[in-house]
């Protein structure tokens, strides 16, 4: 058996995990990363985050689907899109991010290992791997394992028939009907694409409406456009019962809702959350425990209540993003090293790729009325603009929420093609704490979507404007 000693462990190689083994290898620290797949990158490069945008893009481009209002409804690039066409984009792409990270890794010095990590005590790492031991010992370890998707006991997991979001990336074929059961990013996000290559697409959701953290005119608009898509949408409805029968010799999964409707399809896909992925580390030999959904509990410096062992990314819960866990792995690894950390910014942007994909930073309107803040909205409409007309997405619109006397920006939120990068603009406006004035004052490229600012702005100081509301820009600018 091996015995290493090391400054950190780090347990997984998603985001976090990378981020904070870069960080205090950079530091001079002897540092290990392990994972117990047998490469580098977590969900996020694997089963989540990449491989789901690889699809999408792939559908994007594939279908055509970008250029129909100027090319029309029957226009695509190839006719019969199969799952291997969506999926050797996204080999090619996850091949080539893996690569990336070995070796940043590699180059900054950290040490990867491969098998299944676990506490042995509070400063030493058993890692697994077939018949062959290691153990690490480390003055400091970071917990960084992610999440695996929910599988309840009552549901009838079978391959390709019953599935969570990972099987998906491995159907051998694309299903002609699907049921998908939870209308949250994972649901909503992989309805479009499906939907988009011809699936018909059944979701089930419990809440009145998908994505409820979004802004309510924003989900209004997805949901018209998912529906033009031709997505039956179940909202309100929760999935009492999943059976797999046989029909014509085939199976087909029967789910009934909890109002006794019925429906089938060849193919379900349950998502309804995620849980943390700490079964394997034999949390009590470090003196830990999960809560009931896998999750560790950390202070505001990414600490457990055992100070030398932190945690990060998904495993501690919200907001459970790629780029917030990027985030978090960083700041766990300065505070450990001494290094001067501030808390993490409560302003980071939200991005679903839906199609169309929806972005936002900042407060939404039923958050600011639940809050009672006042506030104004000014929109910029993407058909208004010369680049919306170039890429031809008449839909596409920017809201901008702001203080009504301070005209501080409150929240961002944007629909349509590049909503996603667009957001950050407002982001760094919010996080300068500048008045919309900004937007109207400033010189963007031209033709860009950029434009939607201004005309957002102008629409919205034209409504203080109208309702007689305080125009000073001396005091926009002051607040
Ligand atoms: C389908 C899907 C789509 C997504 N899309 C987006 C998106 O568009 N944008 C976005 O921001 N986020 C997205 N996410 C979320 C994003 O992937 C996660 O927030 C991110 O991957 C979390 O990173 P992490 O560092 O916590 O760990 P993860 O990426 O979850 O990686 C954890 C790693 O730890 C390893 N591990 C677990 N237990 C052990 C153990 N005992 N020993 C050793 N290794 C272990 C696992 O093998 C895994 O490799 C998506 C997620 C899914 C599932
Ligand atoms: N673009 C992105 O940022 C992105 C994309 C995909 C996934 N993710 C991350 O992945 C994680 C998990 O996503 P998820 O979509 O699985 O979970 P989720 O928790 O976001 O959504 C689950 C949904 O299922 C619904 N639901 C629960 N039980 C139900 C039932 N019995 N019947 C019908 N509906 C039911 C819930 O109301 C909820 O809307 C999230 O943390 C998310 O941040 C992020």
């Amino acid at each position: 058996m091996a015995r290493l000693c090391h400054d950190l462990v780090v347990i997984g190689s998603g985001p976090a995990g990378q981020k904070a083994a870069l960080l205090a290898a950079k530091l001079g620290k002897r540092v290990a990363i392990v994972d117990r797949t047998d490469s580098v990158g977590g969900v996020c490069i694997h089963t989540g985050t990449v491989p789901s945008k690889a699809i999408r893009e792939a559908v994007l481009h594939l279908t055509g689907l970008r250029e129909r209002s100027v090319y029309g409804d029957s226009y695509s690039v190839k006719q019969s899109i199969t799952m291997d066409d969506l999926l050797y984009r996204c080999r090619h792409v996850v091949r080539t991010e893996v690569d990336v990270i070995r070796s940043q890794m590699s180059r900054a010095g950290a040490s990867m290992l491969f098998g299944t990590a676990s506490f042995i005590d509070p400063e030493t790492v058993r890692i697994q791997r077939e018949d062959e031991t290691t153990e690490v010992k480390a003055t400091h370890v970071l917990v960084a394992t992610g999440t695996n998707p929910a599988r309840p006991s009552n549901v009838p997991f079978t391959p390709g028939i019953v599935i969570d979001s990972d099987e998906l990336l491995t159907l051998p074929r694309l299903p002609k009907s699907m049921i998908i059961v939870g209308g949250g990013v994972i649901g909503t996000e992989y309805a479009c694409m499906l939907a988009a290559v011809g699936v018909k697409v059944t979701l089930v959701e419990g809440r009145p409406q998908l994505l409820d953290f979004v802004d309510n005119e924003l989900t209004e608009s997805l949901q018209f456009r998912m529906r033009d898509m031709k997505i039956r949408l179940r909202l309100g409805e929760s999935v009492k019962k999943i059976e797999i029968i046989e029909y014509e010799g085939k199976p087909v999964v029967e789910a009934t809702m909890a109002s006794n409707k019925v429906i089938d399809a060849e193919c379900l896909l349950y998502c309804i959350g995620r849980q943390g992925a700490t079964d394997r580390l034999n949390l009590p030999a470090a003196g830990l425990t999960a809560d009931n959904r896998g999750r560790l509990k950390v202070n505001e410096n990414l600490q457990t209540d055992v100070p030398h062992i932190y945690a990060a990314g998904d495993v501690i819960g919200f907001p459970a993003l790629a780029a917030t866990s990027m985030e978090q792995g960083r700041l766990a690894a300065s505070h450990m090293f001494g290094q001067i950390t501030e808390a993490q910014s409560p302003l980071f942007p939200y991005g679903i790729y839906t199609i169309p994909e929806i972005s936002m930073v900042g407060q939404t309107e039923q958050a600011l009325t639940a809050a009672g803040t006042p506030y104004e909205v000014g929109i910029g409409r993407y058909r208004e603009t010369a680049r919306g007309l170039l890429i031809a997405d008449p839909h596409g619109l920017l809201k901008l929420l702001f203080h009504p006397q301070s005209r501080r920006l409150l929240g961002v939120h944007a629909i349509g093609t590049g909503a996603t990068e667009l957001v950050h603009i407002g982001q760094a406006v919010m996080a300068a704490g500048l008045p919309i004035d900004y937007f109207v004052e400033s010189v963007f490229n031209y033709p860009t979507l950029a434009e939607c600012y201004k005309l957002a702005a102008m629409d919205g100081i034209n409504r203080v404007r109208t309702l007689g509301m305080h125009d000073e820009p001396g005091v926009a600018k002051a607040a």
